[in-house]
């Protein structure tokens, strides 16, 4: 399926996995952050997997990348999850060295969230260029909120001044009817890599929805 990357975050259950890389997803997201109503263990995530490994097998479809998301997480949090990964996608205060040296450390890629208000917060992300593989630009959430996953969305129009290589994704208070808004704000830029939804596509926190999910990423890739 053609069209900008999607990637579904904060996967609790092997059926909503199988249904978003059946639909075209291209990375599917697991939230290793305890106070998230979107938590999962390293045990539970890998057996979703090992589950979705075999209906890509049995039927087909290609096996999206698997992202694991972290709030300012320990060694030990990244070690245990890691041989599951093909992305780290950090939501904390790591820093471009910090991303940088856990990305070689642990040979996976990479993606910084950045929260986003303004234009500054657009320019404060060059300083991950080179660091991360990817950014994430993501609403900032309001103080002592979670750090991601509210639902909550920025002024696209503020990502008219990233002039970086690096790629991003938008993320923050898509749904399967606003994202294709998103999508086309982008004006087709080359380093605008897709879109990233988790509450957009659930019925009530951590409850994601199948109908949803297929409606957001036949948005946004059309
Ligand atoms: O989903 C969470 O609970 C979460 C917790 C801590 C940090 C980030 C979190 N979610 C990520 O935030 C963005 C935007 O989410 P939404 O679509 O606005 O709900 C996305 O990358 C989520 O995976």
């Amino acid at each position: 399926m053609s069209g900008p990357n999607v990637k579904i975050c904060g996967l609790k259950d092997a059926d909503h996995a199988i249904a978003a890389a059946r639909a075209g997803a291209d990375y599917l997201g697991f939230v290793f952050f305890r106070k998230s109503p979107r938590f999962v263990t390293p045990e539970a995530a890998g057996e979703i997997i090992l589950d979705l490994k075999q209906a890509a097998f049995d039927e087909g479809f290609n096996m999206p990348r698997i992202v694991g998301l972290f709030v300012d997480a320990g060694e030990k949090e990244l070690s245990e999850a890691a041989p599951l990964l093909t992305h780290f996608q950090f939501h904390g205060h790591e820093s471009p060295e910090r991303c940088r040296e856990l990305g070689e450390e642990f040979g996976i890629e990479v993606i910084k969230a950045i929260p986003v208000t303004d234009a500054s917060d657009i320019a404060e992300a060059k300083g991950y260029e080179g660091a991360a593989d990817i950014l994430l630009f993501d609403a900032k959430p309001p103080p002592g909120a979670r750090p991601g996953g509210n639902g909550a969305t920025f002024d696209w129009a503020l990502l008219n001044a990233y002039d970086a290589e690096t790629p991003y994704l938008v993320a923050g208070g898509l749904t399967p009817d606003n994202v294709a808004d998103a999508v086309k704000g982008q004006g087709g830029r080359e380093s605008f890599l897709g879109v990233d939804v988790s509450s957009g596509v659930e019925t009530a926190p951590g409850k994601k929805d199948a109908d949803l999910i297929k409606a957001f990423i036949s948005a946004a890739k059309s």
